[in-house]
Parts: C-alpha cells; structure tokens; sequence
C-alpha cells in the first residue's frame, strides 16, 4: 500500500451515504469511497432514469387509448436515442456535478474506487490499482446492492442485460425477453412494450408482482397480459445464440421464445460480499445484509450502515431515512463519544409505502390480507372499493378493454380489536400518490372510524376512491358480522 490517511467520518457508498455529510460536518475530516458514479443507484440506474423513462412509456399508453376514447392516434415506435439521450444527459450531468461539488471541499477526499476491509476502522482502498490505507474514527457503509444474475447454460456466452445497462442500450429492441416478473422486470416491461417493442416476460410464480396483496398481483398480471406476453410458473433452462445474433430462451414448460435483448430482473443481492466485512468485524445476515441496530450501528464498534447495505426494505426513501438516522448519530459520536446514546435518533420502518410505476400503477403500505390474517387471524376487517364505481371512474371506463373493473380497486385491511388500518393497496392510475392519505393514516395511528368523514374529498376527483374504500372499512369494522 502506497500510502495510509485518517479521517473522522469515512462513507463508503455515494448513493444515500452521499445525504449525510452537510455544513454540521465543516469541521471534521471526511471521505467518501465509491467505485462507480455519484448518486449511487437511484440516481444512475435506478429510481430517476426508470421513472424517465416510464414517462414517455405512460404518454404512449394514454395516446394509444385515445382512439377508445374518441380521439384516435397513431402511436409509432418511440424515438429510443432521443429518450434515452434526455435521460442518461440529466443524470450523468447531475452525477457529475455531485462529485464535483464533494471534491472542491476542503474537509472531503473523494475516492473513486474499492474499498474493503483490512482491520477494524481500516480499509484499503483501491483506485486504478494504486492502494490506500484509509482509517477512521467513525466508518458509514452505504454499499448498496447489485443484480443477481443467475447460474443459467448459456447465459454468458449469449451476453444479457441488467438494469444497470438497459437504460443505455445503442437501439431499441424489436424484441425483449424480461425474465422476472418483481418491480424492475415489470416497470421496464411496460416501458418497452410502450415504445413498441415485442415483450415476453418470463416469471418463475403464479402472478406479476408476487409480493403484492394477491388481488393487486392478480389484476396487474391480467392487465400486463393484455399488452404483453405474459409467462408464468415458467423459468429460463437454457440461452442459446446471442453475441450479436438473436438469442433463443429454452423455457422448462418445453417452449423456446426468440429475442434481441434479454433483460435479467430477478432480484438484487447485497454488495457486501466486496467488503471483506470479516476483517472489519461487522457482522452480516444470512440474506448477506449488514446487520444494525435501531441507531443503525453495525456489530463493530464505530461502524454504521444504512439504506439497501443493511435494510430489508431495499427503497430510496427508507435509504434516505436511514442516512438521516446515521447523520445525527455520527455526529453526535464525533462530538461526544458513542458512550450515551440519549438523543440519538432511531430507525423506524413502520408504514412504508412503495409504488410499482407500470400501467396500472400499483401501491402499497403495510400488511397484505394474507399477511395480516396470519398475523391476526379472524382480527382482520377488509374494506374495498373500485375505481369503476367512483365518478372520475366513468371517465376512465373503457382504460382496459371497456371493462369496468380492470380500472382498478383500493383495498384496505384493519383490525376489529384496534379500529386501525394494517395495511393499504392499490392498483390505479396515479396509484403511487392516491396512497399518500392511507400512510398518514397508518403513520399517525390514526382510527378508521372517522377518517372519511373528517375532511373535504374533491369532487369528482380520483381521491374519491380512497375516500369510498375507508368507508366501506368503517362500515364493516362496526358490522360485527362482517367476516369480510
Ligand atoms: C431499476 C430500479 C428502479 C428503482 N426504482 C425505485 C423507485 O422507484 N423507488 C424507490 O424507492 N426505489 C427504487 N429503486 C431502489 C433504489 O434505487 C435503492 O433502494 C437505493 O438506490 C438504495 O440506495 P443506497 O444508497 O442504499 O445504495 P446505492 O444507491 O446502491 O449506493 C451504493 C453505492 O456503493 C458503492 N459501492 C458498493 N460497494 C462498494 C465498495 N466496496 N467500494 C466502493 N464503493 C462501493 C456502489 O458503487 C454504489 O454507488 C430502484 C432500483 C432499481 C434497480
Ligand atoms: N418502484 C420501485 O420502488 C422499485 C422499482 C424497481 C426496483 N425496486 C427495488 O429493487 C428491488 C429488486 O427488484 P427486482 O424486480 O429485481 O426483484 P423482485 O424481488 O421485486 O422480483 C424478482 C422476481 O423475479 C422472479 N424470479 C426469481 N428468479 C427467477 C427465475 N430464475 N426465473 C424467473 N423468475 C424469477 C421472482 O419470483 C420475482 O417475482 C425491489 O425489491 C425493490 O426494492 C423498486
């Protein structure tokens, strides 16, 4: 190792561990250790391009409805280089300018490499080959999580995408092969069958969207096959050509389907396999997530982690949330030791919404029905209502196929014994925002018994929706028969 520098705060992670360093930490010197580029996931290949993306995906959607609606338009395959250029421009612009702006900091070293451990609060860090000895006072790992790619005959030979590379592709593809059937196969999947490519998505189980309440799974997996082609209770056995010719997915049902680009979303795993976390003594979980406690302190002294490293909520807004838990920790450590933890703030990851930006789009918080009853057993009250059924509803009849009930539905499980919601689902148009209410409601603890009636709901609004599915909630909530 050519050289060894110590600092008060090192973050290894420039996604959400990037939030933490502000003004408070003028006076302490900082490093901040990644190998690829500022901004970490969300910002490079994550949430911000796919939702960029999903943008002009949902505008070729709506277009091509007009012609149920009395407005016909033609709807050509999208102009992909003009798309992609605005979007990976905006980011790597944005990434770019993040880094920068760490770098002209006096108090900040900014590493653009490896890191893994080599003691406890020691790191070697690795930049082109050139080895640094980095220790530290206080250590934060953001580190993150990468695909999984799976062990599949012929895969490598035949060459694949991830979501780190599909936002870049040189061309639209005329035929796409997802496999994976979870957030990032299904948002992607809507995106380029949107812009006019051939889709086939391939998902090991039963439904699209499988950790959802299975009423939402059911109804996008209904509402995807219409648009797409849909495989399900089916995996991958085999990829045959590729490296520049099409490439033949061998499916286990016998079938074979032939793409141009094969898109890999099964799954993320933890990065923290890079670390060597053993050296450090930081402990890891089965599941290979970096083990914390409420302060978000991992199991070596002075080390802390946050965000997808450790969390099994692997969502920017609870990465977020956690960088502002190990924010005010650290610096209460870096001032007055880490011997009193009073005043230190602690993690919660009660009520956290997600939001799957495809067409439908789909929300939720809290426990599904499922969950909820094998939680709560014959606790669990279900309220419910359509979208068909509200005014706005009328207006967007005719969204699938005239099919009223494809709009869309909320869904809300509660307990009898406490009056409160557990859980919150939706599957809607602007379903990610609809939501918001329900996690006030499950955030603040708030009674069901109530709420609809408590405010002003706009008239004819999709919020209507919402107001009608806590309604029917109350209704059955105080109906001691309703088993629902
Ligand atoms: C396609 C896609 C879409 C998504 N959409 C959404 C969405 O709409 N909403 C949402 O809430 N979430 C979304 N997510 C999830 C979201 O991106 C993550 O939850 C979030 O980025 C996690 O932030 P983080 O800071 O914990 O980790 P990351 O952003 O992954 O940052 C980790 C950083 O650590 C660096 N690193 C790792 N190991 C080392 C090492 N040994 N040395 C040096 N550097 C290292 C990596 O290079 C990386 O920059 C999406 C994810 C994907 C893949
Ligand atoms: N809108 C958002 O908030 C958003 C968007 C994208 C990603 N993310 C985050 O990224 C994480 C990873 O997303 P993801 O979609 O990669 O994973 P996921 O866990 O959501 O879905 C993976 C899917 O692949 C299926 N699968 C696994 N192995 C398979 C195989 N061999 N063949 C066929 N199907 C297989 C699984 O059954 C599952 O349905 C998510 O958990 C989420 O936290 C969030």
């Amino acid at each position: 190792m050519s050289d060894h520098r110590h600092y008060d705060l090192v973050i290894v992670g420039a996604g959400s561990g990037n939030t933490i360093v502000d003004e408070r930490f003028e006076d302490f010197r900082v490093a901040v250790i990644d190998k690829g580029p500022f901004g970490g996931t969300c910002l490079n290949r994550g949430c911000i391009p796919s939702k960029m993306y999903v943008l002009p995906a949902d505008t070729a959607t709506a277009a091509r409805r007009g012609e149920a609606l009395g407005v016909p338009a033609e709807v050509g395959p999208a102009d992909w280089a003009r798309i992609r250029d605005r979007v990976v421009g905006r980011v790597d612009e944005q990434a770019e300018e993040g880094r920068r702006g760490r770098e002209e900091a006096d108090h900040i070293d900014v590493y653009r490499g490896t890191a893994r451990f080599t003691g406890p609060l020691e790191l070697a860090v690795d930049v082109d080959g050139e080895v640094t000895r980095v220790t530290a006072d206080q250590l934060v790992l953001a580190s993150g999580t990468r695909p999984v790619v799976p062990d599949i005959p012929g895969l490598e030979e035949a060459g694949y995408e991830t979501s780190d590379t599909v936002m870049r592709l040189d061309a639209l593809p005329r035929r796409l092969g997802v496999v994976g059937g979870g957030y990032v196969g299904s948002e992607l999947a809507h995106v380029f069958a949107s812009y006019g490519s051939q889709v086939v998505q391939v998902e090991a189980g039963e439904h699209l969207l499988g950790d959802q309440d299975v009423d939402v799974a059911r109804h996008f997996t209904a509402a995807a096959d219409e648009r797409w082609d849909v495989r399900l209770g089916t995996e991958v056995t085999e990829v045959s050509g590729g490296a520049g010719e099409p490439t033949t997915l061998h499916l286990d049902d016998g079938s074979t389907v032939e793409v141009d680009v094969l898109l890999l979303a099964i799954g993320r795993r933890p990065n923290s396999d890079l670390l060597d976390l053993a050296h450090g003594g930081v402990d890891v979980d089965d599941a290979g997530r970096i083990v914390v406690d409420e302060h978000q302190r991992a199991s070596a002294a002075g080390v802390w982690s946050l965000g997808d490293a450790s969390s099994d909520v692997p969502l920017k807004h609870v990465a977020n949330q956690d960088a502002r838990v190990v924010q005010h920790n650290v610096l209460r450590a870096l001032t007055d030791g880490a011997g009193d933890t009073a005043g230190w703030k602690v993690s919660d990851h009660h009520a956290v919404p997600q939001a799957v930006f495809t067409h439908p789009q789909v929300a939720r918080v809290g426990l599904t029905e499922a969950e909820a009853r094998e939680e709560h057993g014959d606790d669990v009250v279900v309220g419910r209502h359509d979208v068909a059924d509200i005014a706005y509803g009328w207006a967007l009849a005719g969204e699938l196929d005239g099919d009223g009930e494809a709009t869309g539905f909320v869904k809300l499980v509660a307990l009898r014994s406490t009056g409160r919601l557990v859980g919150a689902h939706l599957v809607a148009p602007v379903a990610s925002v609809l939501v918001q209410p329900l996690v006030m409601a499950m955030a603040h603890d708030l009674p069901v018994a109530g709420l609809a009636r408590s405010m002003y709901w706009i008239h004819p609004a999709l919020t209507e929706v919402v107001e009608n599915a806590l309604v029917s909630l109350e209704s059955a909530l105080a109906d001691p028969d309703d088993a629902a």
